[in-house]
């Protein structure tokens, strides 16, 4: 069985990924820190993320470096978010994401393009969203309980930066995938958002109607 959950930053989709992982006991990769991994190695070359070639130098990145507490920063999100344009990169990552993907048993991905490019015919697919202003908020709490001194505004401006760069750009843009319900966390607890995604998804493997607009 796949799981594929998609959705902007900070709307709370590793936390349900993870959630779910637990409830099915299947495995998660948050396939966003692959993206990371590649920014955060183009940093360390001196390198420009936005130049296709340094980018795919990057892609063959020591996998020590997904242990790195720096790829969970805001500024390696946003080199993520730029390197990720580039056909090369995606490529260069696409077969591990799949291999998770299709392990004897099954498996959960967060991401970005789980349910439209990674794993079309995913057995269930989620995109989790959240207002703006609620997903700066948690990154806003995030970072003051990391002993962090954040900025509201510079938070919005980065998630908003993040958001028109994933949903515009060519190739695996952000968007709904076919079949996929949409899980709005804005009003909803931790525990009520996973509740419900663990509802969807059992709808979904039941060809149950979820009650949401797909
Ligand atoms: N429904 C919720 N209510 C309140 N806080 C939440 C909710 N869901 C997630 N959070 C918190 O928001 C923060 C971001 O959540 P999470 O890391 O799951 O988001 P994400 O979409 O995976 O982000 P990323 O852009 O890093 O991939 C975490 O601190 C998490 O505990
Ligand atoms: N499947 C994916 C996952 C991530 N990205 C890009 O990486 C950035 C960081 O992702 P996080 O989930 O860790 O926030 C993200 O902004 C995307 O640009 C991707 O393209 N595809």
């Amino acid at each position: 069985m796949i799981i594929a959950v998609d959705g902007p930053a900070a709307s709370g989709k590793g936390t349900i990924a993870k959630a779910l992982g637990r409830h099915y006991g299947l495995p998660v990769l948050d396939t966003g820190l692959l993206y990371r991994a590649v920014g955060l190695s183009v940093l360390k070359a001196g390198g420009d993320p936005d130049h296709e070639a340094d980018a795919l130098a990057a892609c063959g990145f020591d996998d020590a470096i997904l242990g790195d507490s720096a790829l969970r920063s805001e500024a390696v999100g946003s080199l993520a978010s730029r390197v990720s344009v580039h056909q090369v990169v995606r490529d260069a990552l696409v077969q591990r994401q799949r291999d998770f993907a299709t392990q004897p048993g099954g498996a959960i991905l967060d991401g970005r393009d789980i349910g439209t490019v990674i794993a079309p015919d995913a057995d269930a697919k989620i995109f989790v969203t959240a207002s703006v202003h609620v997903r700066a908020e948690r990154r806003y709490k995030d970072a003051l309980a990391h002993g962090g001194h954040p900025d509201m505004d510079s938070l919005i401006a980065d998630i908003q930066a993040r958001d028109t760069r994933d949903m515009s750009r060519d190739h695996a843009p952000l968007k709904l995938a076919e079949g996929a319900d949409l899980l709005d966390t804005s009003d909803l607890t931790i525990e009520s958002a996973v509740q419900r995604a663990i509802a969807l998804v059992d709808a979904q493997l039941e060809g149950r109607p979820s009650g949401v607009t797909r």
